[in-house]
This record gives structure tokens, sequence and C-alpha cells, in this order.
């Protein structure tokens, strides 16, 4: 069967770019659709990992199950805070990554491509399952084993009934409902997702705080073939082309830089060089509270960037981070000795990529840089040093992270997670 959609091990002259597909729905179940939704408060790179737990979950199945993982679109996330630049709600993927990538490893569909298709007469969504952990998962003595099972909810749940169908937050969309809503305790990896599938047969089912599920491996080369497939859109990619080439003396070919077009053509990478400057991501707002003892004060988070500034002797700082202006002011007057630079992009651009798009420059510049120093256990941090292993860079300039004062300079580093090619 020929689905249109890429799988990594076929040759690519059989990869069609096209994701049109014929299903109409009336043959019940010809195509499925795979619907999730993550756990309110988590920020856009945990959805990310998220993504990859189900995204692989789909790879593997896809031979034998006609699935489609619908991209959850991006709305009213906690960290987006910016006024100035429109509604942030129902974002498409493909404002931020290059979607035709990622359907070179997983059959997934924009959630407007899922939307297009449902008749009229029908609701969007058969069925709704919310992952929940298992009441007695911390107990002591108790062995993990894997297991789900369809339970009462222990929470309340933002669903309710109104007619015949639920209503409830589906990313914003105020005219989707669904038949049917349950809870199911679930303790495993994503591939056990497959019986609670299966039990079912409905067509479109969604999986609610999809985060409850584990990798299945992490770390291994399927897990990096996910996770390469992640290409940034090109608008991004451009824009922080253009900031490293007129901010940071940084291009491609000048820092040595050499990935392939297209993921499946990429084999191991080495980089030696990277941009000339040093790249940090320094997180604050809630980590200030949240991981109070490993983020440092600013004038301490200074002084490691300057004892590192001095020993690789470049005169460029590019930090990337959430901080508020006054903060970033302050931060620079302790490393006056340095150009520190920001990426701020103009109003007109900034409502046009929004606060997802303008995190995505960050990462990208941080990622080409010489040097790079993280913020500990930031999973923004994490993508970025992912980017790195992609791109070969010697680990000793990747898994760094800024030590809190209490810890003191030096401190426990991040732990190495090598790329891992087939
Ligand atoms: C404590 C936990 O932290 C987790 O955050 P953490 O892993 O850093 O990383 P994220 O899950 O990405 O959430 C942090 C969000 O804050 C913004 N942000 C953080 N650093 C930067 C930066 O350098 N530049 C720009 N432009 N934006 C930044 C951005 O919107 C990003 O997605 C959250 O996902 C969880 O919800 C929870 O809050």
């Amino acid at each position: 069967e020929n689905t249109g959609f890429c799988a990594i091990d076929k040759p690519k002259e059989d990869c069609g770019d096209s994701v049109e597909e014929k299903d109409t729905f009336s043959s019940p179940l010809s195509v499925r659709y795979l619907l999730y939704d993550v756990n309110p408060p988590e920020g856009f790179n945990l959805r990310r990992d998220v993504y990859m737990r189900l995204a692989i979950f789909m790879h593997r199945i896809k031979k034998k199950e006609n699935w489609r993982l619908v991209l959850p679109p991006w709305s009213q996330l906690y960290h987006w805070q910016s006024s100035n630049v429109g509604e942030q709600i129902k974002l498409p993927w493909r404002m931020f990554f290059d979607v035709k990538s990622l359907q070179k490893f997983a059959p997934v569909i924009e959630m407007e491509e899922f939307l297009g298709k449902i008749p009229k007469h029908r609701p969007a969504i058969d069925e709704v399952y919310i992952l929940q952990h298992y009441k007695d998962m911390w107990d002591e003595g108790k062995e993990w084993q894997d297991r789900w099972s369809i339970e009462a909810c222990i929470e309340s749940t933002p669903y309710s009934k109104s007619g015949k169908a639920f209503k409830g937050p589906f990313w914003t969309y105020k005219n989707l409902t669904a038949q049917k809503v349950e809870c199911a305790s679930f303790q495993g990896h994503a591939t056990l997702l497959k019986g609670l599938l299966n039990q079912s047969k409905a067509k479109v089912v969604m999986i609610d705080h999809a985060e409850v599920a584990l990798h299945d491996t992490y770390g291994d080369h399927v897990y990096w073939e996910c996770r390469r497939s992640m290409r940034f859109a090109h608008h991004l990619v451009e824009i922080a082309k253009g900031f490293r080439k007129t901010h940071l003396d940084s291009s491609d070919d000048y820092d040595g830089i050499n990935r392939p077009e297209d993921w499946l053509e990429e084999k191991e990478q080495t980089t030696r060089g990277g941009g000339p400057y040093l790249a940090v991501h320094l997180r604050r707002k809630d980590f200030l509270w949240g991981r109070a003892k490993q983020v440092p004060d600013l004038q301490f988070a200074a002084e490691q960037i300057e004892e590192k500034m001095k020993e690789l002797q470049l005169r460029k700082i590019f930090i990337a981070t959430d901080a508020p202006k006054a903060e970033f002011a302050e931060l620079k007057t302790h490393l006056s000795k340095f150009k520190v630079l920001r990426f701020e992009p103009s109003p007109t651009l900034k409502f046009e990529i929004k606060d997802g798009g303008v995190a995505i420059v960050d990462q990208i510049i941080c990622s080409h840089a010489k040097y790079f120093i993280g913020t500990h256990e930031s999973t923004f941090s994490f993508r970025i040093q992912e980017e790195r292993e992609i791109m070969g860079f010697q680990r000793n300039t990747t898994f760094n992270r800024l030590c809190g004062r209490e810890e003191g300079f030096p401190c426990t580093q991040p732990t190495q997670w090598p790329i891992v090619y087939k």
C-alpha cells in the first residue's frame, strides 16, 4: 500500500511530498486518526518530546496499521506571554517545523487538514482517553510493570457533557466535540497505547495527557531519526542565518557546518568549528523559584561566562533568554568587556513568527556557536544540545550548564546523550 508517506527505509524516489489522501470517512476503519494533547502548563520543548514519543509509536506501527497522527496546534502556551503579537492560538506546526520533513518519519498531518475531512453530521472526535497515573504507582515495594486499564477518573477533568456530546478544551476549537470521554490509568511506554487504541473500533481517538506515556527507548537510533526529522521551518532557519551573518560573523561555510537539506541523507557529522561566539541559554522566570539552587543570579552567571570567554578568547556572546529587558540590561553591565547580543526582532517580524518563532531562532543561533552553556534541567537547553549532537560538535562544547551560586563553580555538568545512527 502506498500511503504517500515516506518511510525511513524506502528509497527517496518513493517518498511523495503530498500528504493528500483519499480517505473520506466513508469506510470506518480505512484510515484512523490519533489526536493528542499534553498537560496544559507544559512548555514548547517538553511538548516536542511528547510528540517524539507518539511519532515513534506511529513510525513503528505504520507498516501494519493505517493511522495518521494529527499534530496538535499550539494554543495558549503558558510561557508565550507577549501581548503585541496577536492571538497565539491554533498555530499550525508549519509555523515552527518543516512538516514535510516530519512526514518522512511518521504519518503526521496538520489539524486543519484533519478538520477539513470531517463530514458535517459527525462529531470530530469519537473517543477521548485521558491518561492518568495508577493510584498505587508510587507504593513502596510495587514492582514496575507495563499496564493500562479504563478506570474512573482520579481527578476532575475539563470535559463535560453537553447534550449528546462532550465539550472540552480541544486546543481552543469551540465547535469540536467528542462522543465519549474516559480515563485510562496507564503505566508504560508509548507502544503500550496500541492495546488501548485497538480495543476501540473508533476512527478518531484522542489521547489527553499524552505525556504520561513514556519513550519506548530513549536515545536509540530510531529516537534520533525522529529527532533529526524535526527540522525547523525554513523561514526561521533563514532568519537565524541572517542574524548569525550580520551580528556574529557566522555562516555554515565559514563555521565548517555541513548539513544535507534532507535529514534522510544525513550521515554522522563532525563539526570542529562553530560560529566565533559563546552562546548561553539563560533560563529565568519560573526557573528562579522552580530550580532556585541551580539557577545563578545574574552576577554569578556573568562571572562564569567571563571565565569561559577568556579561556576561549572570544569577543561575542549570544544570550538566549526568557529574561525581561531589565535583567538582560543588568547582565550586560556585568559583561561590559564583551559584545553581548540577544535576538530582538522588529515588531512586524515578531508578530509574524510569534513567541514560538523567536524561541526557535534563539535555539538555532545557540546550536551553531563554538561553545554552548545551558541551564540546568531545561528542556529548552536539551533541545539545543541535541541539535549540536546532530551537527557533530565536540561534546565538551555542548554539554555544559551554568552553576547556581549555592552549588558553586564548577558543578555537576549535564548528562551526555550521544547521537546514535543505524
Ligand atoms: C519548570 C518547567 O520548565 C519547563 O521549561 P523548559 O524545560 O525550560 O523549556 P520549555 O518547555 O520550552 O518552556 C520554556 C518556554 O519559555 C520560553 N523561553 C525559555 N527560554 C527562552 C529563551 O532563551 N528564549 C526565548 N525566546 N524563549 C525562552 C519559551 O517560550 C519556552 O518554550 C516547562 O516546559 C514546564 O512547563 C515547567 O514550567
